[in-house]
């Protein structure tokens, strides 16, 4: 076993900008990246080792729901934000459908360390809760410098290792960072799909009564769950929807049976072209069918996949809750939530399908509709949570669709 204090240090810390009185301790978490790059600074969270893919999130408030996250899962959430963990966290701000920890980000890495929480919805210390978790977690080091390189050379597997007394096998973090598999491929959807039918009705919840809203029902809509977050349906079920979750590895014939007036593609972790395997034949019946189709994210990723389009990886990806998108039919620019590393190729759109979005940021794709069918999507998240509220319409545009294709079939 090697220690740091026996020469290890390969360090581009940033010392200096880290909070007084942090400079003479020795290190209890290593982020050690598959390159051989370690990097050290204090662990937090759970004790142990959390692997993954580091990317970066640029939002400044919703950690929670961030690390929450089921899309999270497979990835190592560096904030850019120095001071996480102020706002502490409670029970409700949790995305996961399953409120069960293993359904979000594998780790988390922040620049200042975190403090005693401040807000009267806290109920716990952010540390506390994320050990609780099993989540491991890694503070003081240089977030801006590791974005930096991330944005250059893109999103890269690592190891995050916390030990409270400060030992370490550099070497074998080292091996193991550079064993891990890359994203691409993966199809991580098992992990956090639900195991089963599951009527969404959050009052039912553990969040006690009266937390949802269930105000009369006007639609059906069926959810393939790849992962989907909490919001999503909060807002299908604001819209007079009955909302039924249904696993990811659903038939067709499942989905229709249940005769719903719409389907909904939730958001998801992994590589969507490896899950396209056996989502995509589901998708193309479901197509078929003409029933109104609305997808989030891995959702729109799915729906492209199935239209005949081609998903690519990108390089730093888009994760930050200020990403400014045209709406190209109306010629309005929303500001959104992101969170993916893959992205639908524009080139690869067949005739049938118009690409009705476009981030500003980048110009990659973040809309299409089908011509043909009643479908579309979009790669960035109008339930926000966290995020800007600009996108929710889309929710709107699908129960408008939902009821403008039940009116023609009468
Ligand atoms: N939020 C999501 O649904 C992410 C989709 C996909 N896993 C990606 O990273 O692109």
């Amino acid at each position: 076993m090697a220690t740091l204090q026996e020469g290890n240090r390969e360090s581009n810390t940033d010392r200096d900008a880290r909070p007084d009185g942090w400079h003479d301790e020795a290190a209890t978490a290593l982020l050690v990246l598959a390159d051989g790059t370690v990097l050290e600074g204090a662990g937090f969270g759970a004790a142990g080792e959390a692997t993954g893919e580091v990317c970066f999130n640029t939002a400044m408030t919703g950690y929670q729901e961030i690390l929450t996250d089921p899309s999270y899962l497979g990835q190592i959430v560096t904030f850019t934000f120095p001071h996480i963990g102020n706002v502490g966290v409670n029970d409700e701000d949790i995305e996961s459908l399953s409120l069960a920890a293993g359904n979000g980000a594998n780790g988390v890495i922040v620049h200042a360390r975190v403090t005693e929480p401040a807000n009267w919805r806290a109920t716990r210390n952010l540390d506390r809760w994320l050990a609780a978790r099993g989540i491991v977690g890694l503070s003081g080091i240089d977030t801006r410098a590791l974005a930096i390189r991330v944005r250059e050379k893109g999103m890269v597997n690592a190891v995050v290792a916390h030990s409270p007394d400060g030992t370490f096998d550099v070497e074998a973090l080292k091996a193991r960072a550079a064993a891990l598999p890359d994203m691409s491929g993966l199809d991580l959807v098992p992990a956090v799909t639900t195991a089963q039918r599951l009527d969404w009705d959050e009052t039912s919840w553990e969040l006690g009564e009266g937390y949802g809203r269930r105000e009369g029902v006007k639609r059906r809509v069926v959810a393939i769950d790849y992962g989907v977050k909490r919001n999503i349906l909060r807002l299908l079920a604001d819209r007079e929807c009955e909302v039924i979750v249904l696993p990811a590895a659903s038939t067709a014939r499942d989905v229709l049976a249940l005769e719903p007036d719409g389907i909904f593609l939730s958001n998801g972790p992994g590589d969507p072209a490896a899950t396209a395997e056996y989502a995509v034949p589901v998708l193309r019946d479901l197509l078929e069918s003409r029933v109104p189709l609305f997808g989030i994210c891995f959702g729109h990723q799915l729906l492209g996949l199935a239209a005949g389009g081609r998903t690519v990886k990108m390089t730093q990806g888009h994760h930050g809750a200020n990403h400014p998108v045209k709406d190209v039919t109306t010629g309005k620019v929303e500001i959104v939530s992101m969170n993916h590393g893959f992205a639908v190729d524009r080139e690869s759109l067949p005739d049938h399908v118009k690409e009705t979005h476009v981030s500003l940021f980048d110009g990659s794709n973040c809309g299409i509709a089908l011509t043909d069918r009643p479908a579309f999507s979009v790669q960035h998240h109008p339930e926000a949570s966290p995020g800007p509220q600009d996108s929710h319409y889309l929710f709107d545009r699908f129960v408008e669709m939902i009821d403008r294709e039940k009116a023609a079939r009468r």
